[in-house]
């Protein structure tokens, strides 16, 4: 058995979309960025769909040529598909030029650029699923996902483990895993934003911000970024849910009932927080100076302002999983695929990121 470090396993998501136009951008020899990780890189995704839409963009002129690579079936439901798979590719003579390994997870209707099937949902769900296993068992680094649309596995009715409705890589990884609480984080070179809550209705948002979910969501964004960043001491300052941060209770009694609390247990254990701050005051560049994380209440309080400074050049990570979890930053992009005008940037970021944390993790022992 060859001495090489565990892979990393890309899900393209949804086949519609740009998650693989990006792979292969990457995939190409010429340019070489996946050899960059010293890793085996796999990836889930229809094989056919992936050979035509790699004949798309080399005539689009992204692509010089075709990247190469090496198809191996795969059998998802297989009780013990992580052996199967790594018994399968020892096996096999695999090209050392390959870019990568594609682990073909069939579609069950043709894939056209652009246009959503949810004939196809199940296959990208497979791919969730399969990445799981991988991950779980350490077969694999890391995940790094490709973009999904969730209102097609939502249409499809694809279902979370709980019976609850599809909501997104993060509710399906954390309830594959068993755990009661993960947390969202998006970073990019300007900032870290970590969420209390993820992909909630508006109106659902202040009945979810309760001590328990606060205060988890401080303890694992501490823990994480002392593992995952190797940041002793990380400094972390916390919106407000309320304009103002309530304005002393005049514009909502969150701050003070519930969230700041939670804050002042963590002072008092000697951590670097801040109480519940304004949010337009917090994502000012002199706060953000001065600190490490940024802990946000909802979706849409922290992301619009960690994408306005890069988007495209930003990681979506997972934090508080038993294995590592990076995605891309971006949708599907539905109105580019196969056109050649989606960038790869934050996939290489992200797979980057996946690679730093794998190398420092103590579980990335050799494997095929
Ligand atoms: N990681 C994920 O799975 C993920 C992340 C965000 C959104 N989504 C899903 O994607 C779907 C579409 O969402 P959206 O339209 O709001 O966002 P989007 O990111 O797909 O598109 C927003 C705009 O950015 C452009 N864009 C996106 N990625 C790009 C890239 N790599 N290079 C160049 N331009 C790019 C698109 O062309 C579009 O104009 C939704 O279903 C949403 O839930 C998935
Ligand atoms: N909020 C995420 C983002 O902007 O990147 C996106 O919805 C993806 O979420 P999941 O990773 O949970 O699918």
């Amino acid at each position: 058995m060859t001495e090489k470090k565990r892979p990393l396993l890309i899900t393209t998501g949804e086949p519609a979309g740009i998650g693989m136009d990006v792979v292969l951008v990457l995939g190409l020899a010429a340019e070489g960025k996946l050899q960059d990780f010293a890793r085996p890189i796999w990836v889930t995704a229809d094989a056919k769909a992936m050979q035509t839409r790699a004949e798309e963009l080399v005539a689009a002129s992204v692509l010089k040529s075709i990247p190469s690579w090496h198809t191996i079936n795969t059998d998802i439901n297989a009780d013990n598909v992580d052996v199967n798979l790594v018994d399968q590719i020892s096996q096999q003579d695999i090209d050392a030029d390959s870019a990568f390994i594609l682990l073909d997870i069939p579609c069950a209707a043709p894939v056209v650029c652009g246009q959503i099937n949810i004939a196809n949902s199940a296959m990208v769900a497979q791919q969730l699923d399969i990445a799981h296993k991988l991950a779980i068992n350490n077969t694999v680094a890391a995940i790094v996902t490709g973009p999904l649309q969730k209102s097609a596995l939502i249409d499809a009715g694809i279902k979370l483990l709980d019976g609850t409705m599809f909501s997104g890589h993060t509710e399906f990884f954390m309830q594959q895993s068993g755990c009661e609480k993960v947390v969202m984080m998006l970073a990019n070179q300007a900032m870290k934003v970590a969420l209390v809550t993820t992909h909630l209705p508006l109106k659902d948002i202040p009945a979810a911000i309760t001590a328990e979910n606060v205060r988890q969501t401080v303890q694992i964004v501490i823990d994480d970024m002392r593992e995952k960043f190797g940041l002793a001491q990380p400094r972390i300052l916390v919106c407000g849910l309320n304009p103002h941060a309530g304005e002393g209770g005049h514009l909502g009694s969150e701050e003070i009932e519930i969230i700041n609390p939670v804050l002042q247990e963590f002072i008092d254990a000697g951590v670097n927080i801040s109480e519940a701050m304004p949010a337009d005051t917090l994502f000012t560049t002199r706060h953000l100076a001065n600190c490490d994380a940024v802990i946000a209440m909802y979706h849409d309080q922290g992301l619009p302002v960690l994408k306005s400074h890069g988007f495209g050049d930003t990681v979506n990570l997972t934090l508080g999983l038993p294995y590592i979890r990076t995605s891309v930053d971006h949708g599907t992009a539905l109105d580019l695929a196969g056109s050649g005008g989606a960038s790869a940037t934050s996939l290489y970021q992200a797979l980057n990121m996946a690679n730093e944390m794998a190398d420092k993790s103590l579980i990335d022992v050799p494997a095929v």
